[in-house]
C-alpha cells in the first residue's frame, strides 16, 4: 500500500487490512469491558450499596482521550464513539435508568442519551417536579431536566424545584439546539396554516418566523414532541421541533435550523443522591438567602472576588418562604473539596441566612 496521496489503492487489500482492524478493536473492547465488570466486584467488595456510575471518572476517560486524538477522526466524536462505549460497559456493571422531561423525541431526552449513552434505560416524565420525584423516591438512579437556553435565559421551575428538594447536581451537559420547521407528507409549504411549539422554541425562532410564515396561527404546547406529535396527524400544520422529534414521528423537514441565533444551545443538569468526587474540571452550584438589608448581594459577593473564584452564573428568584427573603443561585468553576472553595463556602455561610450547596460536578465535556 503506497502513502501517497491520490496513489491508486487496491480496494481489496483496504477491506482485508479494515476486517483485520475491526478485530483488534473489538477483542480490545470486549478487554475493556471484561475490566469494567472487574472494576464492579472491587466496588461491590468494598460497599454492598456502592455506587457504578461514576461521574468523574467518566469524564476524565472522555477528556483524555481527546487530548491523546491526533485524527483523522475529530476529537469530540471520538470521545462521541467512547461514551458508548462506556455507557456499555457501565450497563454490564450495573444499567443505569435515568428520568427525563419527556414526552419521548424532546431535547431533554436528546441531552440524557448525549450524557449517559444509548445503553442507559430512559424514561419520559410528563413534568419536572415528576424527574425529581421519581430520583427522589429511588425508582430511577438519575434525572435529567433542562436549567437554562442561551436565548431564553433560566428555567425557573427547576430551579425552584431544587429549594424543596432534598436531590443534588451530579453533572451538567450542554447541547447545541437546532430547531426545524417540520410537517407530515400530505401538507406544502404555502398551505401551512398553523404552527405548534413549545413557547421557548417560539421565542427562539421569532424572527424567522416573522420573517416567513407571518400569517400562520402559533398555537403554544407542552413541549416541541408534543407539537410533531399534533402535526403527523393534521394538513396545513407545521411543528417547530428537533431532530429525535423528527424522526420519531416520521416528518419531513420544510427548513431546518431556523432558529434566531446560531449558538442557541440549552444546558441541562443531571440531579441524584450522589457526592461527586473531584475531576480536575469542576463546576459547583449552590442556592444561597441573604436577609432583607442593604448591601446584601454585595455581601454575598465579595468573598467570590477576594478567593478568585470564577462565578458562571447567577440567577435571583423570589422568596416562598419567610427565610429565604432573596434567594440567589449561584455556578462557579471549582469543586467544594478544593481549600480555596471550601473556605470561600465557609465565608458565604457565615453572611447567608441558608446555604444549601447543591453539589459539584464535572464541567459538561462533550
Ligand atoms: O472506573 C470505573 O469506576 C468504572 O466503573 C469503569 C467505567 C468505564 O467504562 O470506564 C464505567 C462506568 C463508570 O461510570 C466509569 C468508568
Amino acid at each position: 500500500m503506497s502513502d501517497t496521496p491520490n496513489a491508486p489503492v487496491d480496494l481489496d487489500a483496504l477491506r482485508r487490512r479494515i476486517d483485520e482492524l475491526d478485530g483488534e478493536i473489538l477483542k480490545l473492547i470486549n478487554e475493556r469491558a471484561d475490566c469494567a465488570q472487574r472494576v464492579a466486584h472491587v466496588k461491590l467488595a468494598e460497599d454492598a450499596d456502592a455506587v457504578f456510575y461514576r461521574p468523574e471518572r467518566e469524564a476524565q476517560v472522555l477528556r483524555r482521550i481527546m487530548a491523546l486524538n491526533q485524527g483523522p477522526l475529530d476529537s469530540e466524536e471520538v470521545a462521541r464513539l467512547f461514551r458508548e462505549i462506556m455507557s456499555a460497559c457501565l450497563a454490564l456493571e450495573q444499567p443505569v435508568k435515568v428520568a427525563y422531561l419527556g414526552p419521548e423525541g424532546t431535547f431533554t431526552q436528546q441531552a440524557a442519551l448525549k450524557h449517559f449513552g444509548e445503553s442507559a434505560v430512559s424514561l419520559p416524565m410528563a413534568a419536572i417536579d415528576e424527574v425529581f420525584r421519581e430520583v427522589e423516591a429511588g425508582a430511577v438512579n438519575y434525572g435529567v431536566v433542562p436549567v437554562e437556553n442561551s436565548t431564553e435565559g433560566v428555567v425557573n421551575h427547576t430551579l425552584d424545584s431544587f429549594i424543596d428538594s432534598s436531590l443534588g447536581i451530579c453533572g451538567e451537559v450542554v447541547l447545541r439546539i437546532h430547531h426545524h420547521l417540520l410537517v407530515g407528507e400530505t401538507t406544502r409549504r404555502d398551505k401551512v396554516s398553523r404552527i405548534y411549539s413549545h413557547p421557548q422554541s417560539f421565542a427562539q425562532c421569532r424572527k424567522w418566523l416573522d420573517a416567513h410564515f407571518p400569517h400562520a396561527e402559533r398555537v403554544p404546547v407542552s413541549s416541541n414532541a408534543e407539537a410533531a406529535r399534533l402535526v403527523k396527524t393534521e394538513w396545513h400544520s407545521a411543528a417547530i421541533a428537533g431532530d429525535m422529534a423528527a424522526k420519531l414521528y416520521d416528518l419531513t423537514r420544510l427548513a431546518e435550523k431556523i432558529e434566531d441565533r446560531p449558538d442557541n444551545s440549552t444546558r441541562f443538569l443531571i440531579i441524584g443522591h450522589q457526592d461527586v468526587p473531584m475531576c480536575g474540571e469542576d463546576k459547583t452550584s449552590i442556592i444561597v438567602a441573604m436577609r432583607n438589608q442593604p448591601g446584601a448581594l454585595h455581601d454575598l459577593l465579595e468573598p467570590f472576588h477576594r478567593h478568585q473564584v470564577d462565578m458562571t452564573r447567577l440567577e435571583t428568584r423570589p422568596s416562598r418562604s419567610g427565610v429565604w427573603n432573596y434567594v440567589f443561585f449561584i455556578d462557579f468553576k471549582g469543586h467544594r473539596d478544593e481549600p480555596r472553595v471550601a473556605a470561600l463556602l465557609d465565608e458565604v455561610r457565615l453572611r447567608a441566612s441558608e446555604l444549601k450547596v447543591l453539589g459539584s460536578y464535572p464541567q459538561g465535556v462533550l
